[in-house]
């Protein structure tokens, strides 16, 4: 609920965004248009604004400059392009995919896997050295992707889907893998996903971490906002994962009822690249033409 000083708020925030965007020359976030154009929805454009001013605890200057923030970067970045028009190679696959459950649990209906200990050669998959900035950037522009994926699954209107759960299972892991790339990718990513991503998250759980890994939590934890780092549940065991979420969307080895694996909960989830809101169909639409051209 919005109280009345925070309507204040809110509406003078509405009042700087329309020149924040004419400033940045870029009139997009998360699939919704900011300034009131053919695809502009009131509704879900107060939604974002109050994601953005609770980021900030209702500071109005700090959400009026990370909004500049995230529309400088989505400009220059361009994450519709790497969801919803760029091929990533199939290796990601195994490492990361999306569920959808829209009768799921309030908050749950979106969860996004990154089974990052399945990464049996790091530098496949996160690049070679530091002048590889071919492989690094590969796996940020697939991982931003499945980040913007999951976001368009949620709805800004709703109470009930306008978080998503991210879960990153760790079987398998060694501390072999976390070398100097492995490490520099990761601040990176949580970098993109703490400054131009706030609020999305309800929880995130990181299970089958050895207990020999454990100290890995605490290193990465200060990169992360206090906010989020509240939000975070770190499970030894997998199975123990059922505990927390809907056992249907679960497979067996998080003690839930799908059976055949992860593999089987892809299959659950089919719409990932072709669920997306109006707006986000005209960009891309635009961005393929423009390739074609
Ligand atoms: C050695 C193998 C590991 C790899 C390849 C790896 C990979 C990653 C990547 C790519 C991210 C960026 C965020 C994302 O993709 O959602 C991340 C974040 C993170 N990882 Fe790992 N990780 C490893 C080990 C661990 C271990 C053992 C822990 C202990 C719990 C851990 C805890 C975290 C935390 C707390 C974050 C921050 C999450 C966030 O900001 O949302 N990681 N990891």
């Amino acid at each position: 609920m919005v109280d009345s000083a925070q309507q204040k708020t809110l509406a003078a925030f509405k009042k700087e965004v329309q020149v924040i965007v004419d400033d940045v020359e870029y009139d997009e976030l998360f699939g919704y248009q900011l300034s009131r154009g053919e695809f502009f929805d009131e509704e879900a454009y107060e939604g974002l604004l109050i994601k953005l001013l609770t980021a900030y605890d209702w500071d109005l200057h700090a959400a009026e400059d990370s909004l500049e923030k995230i529309l400088e970067w989505r400009k220059e970045f361009d994450p519709l392009s790497a969801a919803f028009v760029e091929d990533h190679e199939s290796k990601y696959d195994d490492i990361g995919f999306i569920t959808y459950d829209p009768n799921g649990k309030a908050l749950e209906k979106v969860v996004t896997w990154n089974l990052y200990g399945k990464v049996k050669n790091a530098k496949e998959i996160f690049g070679t050295d530091d002048s590889d900035t071919a492989g690094q950037n590969a796996f940020l522009r697939w991982r931003v992707g499945l980040m913007e994926q999951s976001v368009q699954l949620l709805d800004f209107k709703s109470p009930e889907n306008d978080y998503m759960v991210q879960v990153h299972d760790y079987k398998g892991v060694s501390l072999f893998q976390r070398d100097a790339q492995v490490k520099k990718t990761t601040k990176k990513v949580i970098e993109v996903f703490r400054d131009f991503y706030p609020e999305l998250l309800s929880k995130k759980f990181f299970v089958n971490v050895p207990t020999l890994m454990m100290w890995v939590f605490n290193v990465i934890k200060p990169f992360v906002a206090e906010k989020t780092r509240n939000k975070f549940v770190v499970l030894s065991n997998g199975s123990d994962l059922v505990k927390h979420l809907d056992p249907k969307m679960l497979g067996a080895e998080y003690g839930g009822q799908v059976s055949k694996g992860t593999q089987s909960l892809k299959f659950l989830f089919k719409e990932s690249k072709t669920k997306y809101t109006p707006y986000t169909a005209h960009l891309v639409g635009q961005r393929i033409a423009s390739e074609i051209d």
